[in-house]
């Protein structure tokens, strides 16, 4: 549990982050989004100490982060920013291994961590352990700086912007394996970004800055269904919203009784896309099977306009 109280953080005259107060459930994804210099990194920094309040406190499963040194709070806590910020002289083994080495593990255990580390990202160990970095694709360094930031089996994970430099396809299977893995791990993690699809789609719960300010914090279907204010409507996309409503939705949520022409959805896939695949065959209803392969009934365009609509 990660509760934080009242945080500012003033830089001369102004506050850049102003009595924040939040609390982040235990194996639960917070997301932190708002404009640009709304403050979003400082109060990420501000978990870990890289950046000290000026007021207020943060406490991690009751631990006032204030008690423990900074350097060995930080080793506590994982740590990923945009770019990935890998050590350009190590390889990737060395790069996975830097908390453990500095937490002084003995090296059989750290050799099975890494190895473990790495098979859990999908990168073998035997191809990938000694090259270095510049070696590496984008999508593959950004693997490596997630697996070194859990390398000491961290409680909480911080993320700054980690997809940011991730093209569309390679950044939507990098979310996907993070939820995979955070479900695995049960890690808490605090993410930042500016992308509202990816704050939907990943968040447990969604905090809005802006100026320093917390202007909601809530689920994202009360953040998409009940905006708190013209400008969390505004962030939220007004003219998105719907369809970002749809996309937290399972096809097996909305199935209706009945049969449908053509090549079934998979119950698993989400509304938005059975409402794009329908939009797009020009069809009114798609039959939809389940995960054991039978058919168990079908999903319609007028279904699915009903739930996308504004609750009343
Ligand atoms: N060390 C510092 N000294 C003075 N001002 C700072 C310092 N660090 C950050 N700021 C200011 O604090 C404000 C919030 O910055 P912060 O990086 O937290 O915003 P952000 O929401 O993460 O922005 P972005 O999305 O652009 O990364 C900005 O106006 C920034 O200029």
């Amino acid at each position: 549990m990660i509760e934080i109280e009242g945080i500012t953080k003033r830089y001369g005259d102004t506050a850049v982050v102003d009595d924040v107060s939040m609390a982040i459930e235990p194996h639960s994804i917070a997301v932190i989004v708002g404009t640009s210099g709304s403050g979003k990194t400082t109060l990420l920094r501000m978990i870990n100490r890289l950046v000290e309040p000026t007021s207020g406190a943060i406490r991690l499963d009751g631990t006032d982060n204030r008690t423990v040194p900074g350097y060995e709070l930080r080793r506590s806590i994982g740590y990923v920013i945009q770019g990935h910020g890998l050590f350009p002289h190590r390889t990737v083994a060395e790069n996975i291994a830097t908390v453990p080495v500095l937490l002084g593990w003995d090296a059989g255990r750290i050799a099975t961590r890494v190895e473990e580390l790495m098979s859990l990202f999908q990168l073998d160990p035997a191809e990938f352990a000694h090259r270095y970095p510049h070696e590496l694709s984008g999508g593959q360094q950004q693997r490596v700086g997630v697996a070194r930031a859990l390398a000491a089996g961290p409680n909480v994970l911080l993320m700054d912007e980690p997809f940011g430099a991730l093209d569309p396809i390679i950044r939507t299977k990098a979310q996907e394996d993070l939820l995979a893995i955070q479900k695995r791990l049960g890690t808490t993690i605090v993410l930042v970004t500016h992308d509202m699809e990816e704050a939907v789609h990943m968040g447990d719960r969604i905090a809005v800055m802006d100026a320093g300010r917390l202007l909601q914090y809530d689920t994202p279907e009360r953040i998409l269904a009940r905006p708190a204010s013209d400008f969390v409507e505004t962030l939220v996309g007004a003219s998105e919203k719907p369809f970002r409503l749809l996309s937290l939705g399972r096809v097996g949520e909305a199935v209706e009784q009945g049969v449908a022409e053509g090549e079934p959805i998979p119950a698993e896939a989400s509304q938005r896309d059975a409402l794009a695949e329908l939009l797009w065959s020009g069809r009114p209803a798609l039959p939809v099977r389940g995960a054991d392969g039978r058919l168990i009934g079908k999903v319609t365009v007028d279904g699915l306009v009903r739930l996308a609509a504004r609750p009343a």
